[in-house]
């Protein structure tokens, strides 16, 4: 098994940087129903053109690498406390190089242990089987699809579509919820796996374990393969769309698995996957450890090349009639309060990046450089030093907004802040704060790592670094950073506009379907 270590970080490099072919044609088939011109068609061109990037790049596809699970299974005989050390080894190797962020946090401190091992990290679950080879499954899933994971106790009510009962109409019911309840605040246009039975834990998992099918695959069970059709073609009426700005696909994919309960429990578990749906095998030699064949490689690849080409000429990516509008801080409030909803802005000059050890800091502490008339990017991203102590972006996409929330509005305020950039989208309270202060909030394309780090031209600075890589407040330089305004300082708000009227949608299938 001597080849094994450099077999996983070989794997690990694999799954963060390049997006399995089943993936790939996924996301080529949502681009080819999308309208030219839209949001969701140009939000769509950046990812594409992302992908590539980070093929090219061999950097991280998002910043977000999620907590690494491996699930492997072994012929009976092999050495799993070995094989356990030589992963641990990959991982952090993988994280020295750039290809992970560090991501390992510890629950009650709040330290980073900066090389993305710590306590139950990574998770690595065993399993023996007859067959004589080893094979090793790995998954990337950043938090952001993780905390829109949701899990139903059936009966139930459900917001627009009634009694959910116990049975597979009531199941049909909370997967179409479950869809409409992530909006795009987990990078939609998504992949669920659906586990119907279990407890809550083993609920979760087989919904997981769904995540590991190829997108492509028919459900053996008709019943099941049924509801995943139902799914895939109704869910995607919701509108939501890429990016929650509205659009013809909000589901990429939905795999369903079944497994027995008992008598009082009727769970259904649902695991939301972004489209940076970052999960790859491989068939391992069982004495050399050296990589056999690699998995999910069936079938046509898609290079997505072209998308690259007009990404980088950055003028393509503009969305229909929409106006652009160029962006340098300080900014004044005059000119926030001329930004209206929909327009396109491109920044350049100096941002921030601030998530939620930030904000949560920013409450009650004073900002450690001047944040008047500035720019916060909801941001956490991937950095390496070099010899010469000089920091370089390796992978920096937008993170979700919602979970500063609670903060945003008076933080603005407090500071004299004037835009903020994530993804996803904010609530109530943030958008009176920006019609009662001036401000605006832009959303980002989530996920798109490597194509807004190379719009970041230089990395001025950085505070509090003692909070982790991805939790610092890092001063970047950026030129020709595009997003959109999604909220503006009027009042109005294209997720309140979006959620509204994909209720309105889903409750249009309120009526029994499945009898
Ligand atoms: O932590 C991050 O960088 C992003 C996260 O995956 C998110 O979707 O919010
Ligand atoms: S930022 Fe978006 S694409 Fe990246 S891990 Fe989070 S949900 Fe996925």
């Amino acid at each position: 098994m001597e080849k094994f270590q450099e077999s996983m970080y070989q794997l690990i490099v694999e799954t963060s940087t390049k997006l399995p072919k089943d993936v790939r044609r996924a996301i080529a088939r949502a681009k080819a129903r999308e309208n030219a011109g839209t949001r969701a068609a140009m939000a769509l061109s950046t990812i594409a053109g992302n992908i590539k990037m980070a093929d090219e790049n061999v950097s991280p596809i998002c910043q977000d690498t999620g907590l690494p699970t491996f699930k492997i299974k072994v012929p009976v005989g092999v050495n799993q406390i070995q094989m356990k050390e030589a992963i641990r080894q990959a991982v952090v190797q993988a994280t020295k190089d750039g290809k992970l962020r560090p991501n390992s946090v510890d629950s009650l401190t709040g330290e980073n242990s900066g090389d993305n091992l710590g306590v139950g990290v990574p998770v690595i679950k065993f399993e023996q089987w007859e067959k004589d080879y080893i094979d090793v499954r790995l998954i990337l899933k950043g938090g952001g699809c993780e905390n829109k994971n949701i899990q139903y106790s059936l009966p139930c009510e459900l917001e627009g579509l009634g009694r959910a009962g116990r049975d597979l109409d009531g199941i049909r019911k909370c997967i179409l919820h479950s869809v409409y309840q992530a909006q795009g605040q987990g990078c939609s246009a998504g992949f669920i796996g659906v586990g119907i039975g279990g407890d809550r834990s083993s609920g979760y998992d087989l919904a997981k374990e769904q995540l590991f099918r190829s997108v492509d695959d028919v459900n053996p069970n008709e019943e099941l393969r049924q509801l995943e059709e139902y799914i895939m073609e109704n869910a995607n009426k919701l509108g939501i769309g890429t990016m929650g700005f509205g659009g013809e696909t909000t589901l990429l994919g939905c795999k369903i698995g079944v497994m027995h309960r008992i008598p009082a429990s009727f769970f259904v578990s649902v695991a939301y996957n972004c489209w940076a749906f970052r999960r790859l095998g491989v068939k391992i030699h069982p004495e050399t450890g050296e990589i056999q064949e690699w998995l999910y490689q069936d079938g046509e690849d898609v290079d997505f090349a072209e998308e690259l080409e007009k990404v980088e000429e950055k003028a393509s990516t503009g969305v229909g009639e929409s106006r652009e509008i160029v962006l340098e801080a300080p900014i004044t409030e005059e000119q926030i309060r001329q930004l209206k909803v929909g327009d396109v802005v491109r920044i350049n000059g100096m941002i921030y990046t601030g998530r939620d050890a930030i904000h949560k800091y920013l409450m009650d502490h004073d900002a450690p450089v001047d944040l008047n008339g500035q720019i916060i990017y909801h941001c956490g991203p991937v950095m390496l030093k070099d010899k010469e102590g000089k920091w370089h972006v390796k992978a920096a996409g937008p993170t979700t907004s919602i979970r500063e929330e609670p903060y945003q509005g008076d933080i603005m305020k407090k500071f004299g802040i004037r835009a903020v950039i994530g993804k996803g989208g904010m609530g109530a309270k943030t958008l009176s704060a920006l019609k009662e202060h001036g401000g605006v909030y832009l959303n980002a394309i989530g996920g798109a790592a490597q194509y807004y780090a190379d719009c970041i031209k230089s990395v001025e600075g950085v505070n509090l670094l003692e909070f982790g890589i991805p939790e610092a407040m890092w001063h970047l330089k950026v030129e020709n950073f595009t997003a959109v305004v999604t909220m503006d300082s009027h009042g109005n708000s294209l997720h309140e506009d979006v959620e509204k009227s994909s209720l309105e949608t889903l409750a249009q299938f309120k009526e029994p379907v499945f009898k």
